[in-house]
């Protein structure tokens, strides 16, 4: 397929999304099962269109003057893949596939248009409702933090240290530009794409089959080395889904001790299994939703909470997920919040801590969590850690790179894009004191 052929096609794409509002991964596929003549080179291109147009949908409406998905598509191949109008014009000359160039008129004002001149929501790219919330939940730059969930992402790798070590793994991706990651002792990171290309499929790598390296977002491995998991310790995942952090804290374990996987959705913990096989964990018992699991009642020395959450930090990944969101699907997340987080309490020894984390940057699903939690199970000798510090103790050269805030005598900590180059990610540690109410 011309670009034309491409262009248009993301076109019909977003129309779809917004027309069914349904998620971006489900339109693209139905569209590639639909023109099977498409090669995986042509799906990646119109993929990349369609990402783009929906991670700056407010700003590149602004700028175009129209937000519709003929605008929106012709943004994201002008700013996205850096074509200039009479070069794109001249690439779509002939094509009978391609859509009609835009007005002289709008392409001119697409170039020229003050990003500074329009509402913050627009800068920041966020729908309007969303504003308030960022702006309490980030702090006064809250317009660059958002815009910064509005970039392309890199493809983040977490190096198996129960198999390789993460010079080996960096070796063995060179060719793939693999580098090691910022911040993250085990990570490494393919940047994110610039122009038309995409990300190489490192699932077909041997070191991948081999279990040598995971993709993990290097915000997840952090949030995974901070719960802090000894090894030889009783751990629970309670919130274990595919086994991200689960199969991170085995690795921080030496295999060591036990960790508790469960999740209540038995779809979403099915590929555990083939996850710790490839890994080599043997320190991981998957606990099926069925499962009594009162036996381990007060006896984790660490219980962490991966949290259902409105998903907000990932937004440079699923950008449709941003113009879905609403204050209904908004509150129900707080809720599952609430109620995963009293099941927890009950797994913590005393002296045990709970970990609790989310990729979401709104407060009300982080530090307003935890100040609920407290104030519901008062008496049960549950504090705030200082996450702040075990930041700033485990990860020295990252000093300053996230955001700390104050809580109920500790400190809880946000990752976000800008200040750490990660996904937006949440962490708070409870610490249980040994006597209890
Ligand atoms: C953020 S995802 C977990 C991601 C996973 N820990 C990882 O690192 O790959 C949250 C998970 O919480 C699960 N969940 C939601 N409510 C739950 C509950 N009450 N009990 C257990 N799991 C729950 C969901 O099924 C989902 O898999």
């Amino acid at each position: 397929m011309r670009l034309g052929g491409r262009l248009a096609a993301a076109i019909e794409v977003l129309q779809d999304v917004e027309a069914r509002r349904r998620p971006v991964a489900d339109a693209l596929k139905d569209w590639g099962l639909s023109h099977r003549f498409a090669g995986s080179g042509d799906r990646a291109a119109i993929g990349n269109l369609v990402y783009d147009a929906l991670r700056k949908k407010r700003s590149y409406g602004f700028r175009m003057g129209d937000d519709g998905a003929v605008a929106l598509g012709f943004a994201a191949v002008i700013d996205g893949l850096a074509i200039a109008p009479a070069e794109l014009a001249a690439a779509l000359e002939g094509d009978r596939f391609a859509p009609d160039m835009p007005s002289e008129e709008q392409l001119q004002r697409f170039t020229a248009a003050d990003l500074g001149e329009a509402p913050e929501a627009v800068r920041a790219d966020v729908p309007d409702w969303l504003a308030e919330k960022l702006n309490a939940s980030l702090g006064e730059d809250w317009v660059e933090e958002a815009a910064a969930l509005a970039e392309r992402p890199p493809l983040d790798l977490r190096a198996n240290t129960l198999k390789a070590d993460r010079e080996k793994v960096l070796k063995a991706l060179a060719p793939l530009g693999a580098t090691a990651a910022d911040l993250a002792p085990d990570g490494m990171r393919i940047a994110a794409i610039a122009g038309a290309g995409r990300h190489p499929n490192v699932q077909v790598e041997a070191g991948f089959q081999k279990g040598w390296f995971e993709v993990q977002d290097e915000g997840s491995q952090l949030a995974a080395l901070l719960a802090g998991a000894a090894s030889g310790e009783q751990v629970l995942d309670l919130c274990a889904g595919a086994g991200g952090k689960s199969l991170a804290l085995a690795a921080g374990m030496d295999n060591t001790g036990q960790i508790h996987a469960a999740d209540h959705d038995r779809q979403r913990l099915a590929p555990i299994y083939e996850r710790l096989a490839r890994a080599g964990s043997r320190n991981v018992q998957v606990h099926d939703p069925r499962e009594d699991m009162t036996d381990i009642f007060g006896r984790m020395d660490l219980t962490l909470v991966d949290a259902p959450c409105t998903g907000s930090g990932t937004w440079r990944r699923r950008p449709d997920a941003k113009w879905r969101l609403t204050e209904n699907a908004l509150a129900k997340r707080v809720e599952e919040q609430d109620a995963v987080l009293d099941r927890a309490a009950r797994f913590v020894r005393p002296g045990g801590r709970l970990a609790y984390v989310t990729c979401s940057l709104i407060a009300e699903e982080n530090a307003g969590r935890i100040a609920a939690f407290l104030e519901r199970h008062a008496g049960e000798g549950f504090t705030v850690a200082d996450a702040g510090a075990r930041w700033n103790d485990l990860l020295p050269h990252g000093a300053g790179r996230c955001h700390v805030t104050a809580l109920a005598g500790g400190t809880v900590i946000t990752m976000t894009p800008r200040l750490t180059g990660t996904d937006g990610f949440f962490f708070a540690l409870l610490q249980r004191s040994e006597r209890t109410g």
